[in-house]
């Protein structure tokens, strides 16, 4: 498996954020969303198997892991799934664009997805992949990343058109740069919506330009 880095970091993003997390970061994307803040990961890295990424990863004093990207699922299934298996024990979340099929892995009690819905703004809605949704259960998330104003009714009119609300975790987040999360505020208290408003935390603990 080709990784790009490995980091041990406070989880910016997500219903874990605050928590300390390890990183894997896999090289590689499918996509090319506007906002990316993760452009240096579409190159290079370092192979891995996951035996060796067990041991590097168990150096750290905690067992919980974000496997991200890059997009993660671009490595190669035995592979991926190998490395799930051998950390089954452990707290993972799997942060993924939402383009390729998540029914092809099996998660453990304590794995969960972090699925983007990639929204108008990011340039890549055509990727979205819709039978993902079915795979999702109550411990998963779903994260929009909102550009615009346009882009916050496109998520709204989504949830509401695949009854997501109650059924899966909600994530709205700014994309950073793009949009005022005053006004993100504004439009979910205003709307009712039952969503959790996320800033990149990472961002405002360590700088815009952090790579932790
Ligand atoms: C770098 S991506 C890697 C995982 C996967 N490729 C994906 O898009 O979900 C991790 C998360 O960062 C988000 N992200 C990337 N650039 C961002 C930005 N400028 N502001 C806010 N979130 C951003 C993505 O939407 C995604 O939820
Ligand atoms: N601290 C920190 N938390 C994160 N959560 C998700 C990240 C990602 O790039 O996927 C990320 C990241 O890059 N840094
Ligand atoms: S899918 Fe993720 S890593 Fe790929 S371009 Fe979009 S935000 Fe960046
Ligand atoms: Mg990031």
């Amino acid at each position: 498996m080709l990784v790009k880095e490995i980091f041990l970091s406070i989880q910016g993003e997500s219903a874990s954020a605050g928590l300390p997390t390890i990183f894997i970061r896999f090289s590689g994307c499918n996509l090319r969303c506007r906002y990316c803040d993760t452009t240096y990961a579409y190159e290079g890295g370092e192979n891995f198997t996951p035996e060796k990424l067990k041991a590097r990863v168990s150096i750290y004093p905690y067992k919980r892991v974000c496997l991200t990207g890059g997009e993660p699922l671009l490595q190669p299934r035995e592979e991926f799934q190998g490395l799930l298996d051998l950390l089954g024990e452990w707290e993972i979340s799997i942060e993924t664009n939402g383009s390729l099929p998540l029914e092809r892995f099996t998660l453990k009690p304590g794995h969960r997805w972090v699925m983007d819905i990639k929204c108008p703004g990011s340039g890549e809605v055509e990727a979205n992949r819709w039978e993902n949704l079915k795979v999702l259960r109550p411990c998963d998330e779903v994260k929009f990343v909102l550009t615009s104003e346009e882009d916050y009714m496109w998520a709204r009119e989504i949830i509401r058109r695949h009854s997501l609300e109650g059924r899966v975790g909600l994530l709205f987040s700014p994309a950073h740069g793009w949009l005022d999360p005053q006004n993100l505020a504004e439009w979910i208290l205003r709307d009712g919506l039952d969503v959790r408003l996320q800033l990149q935390l990472h961002k405002l603990i360590f700088g815009p330009d952090t790579r932790r």
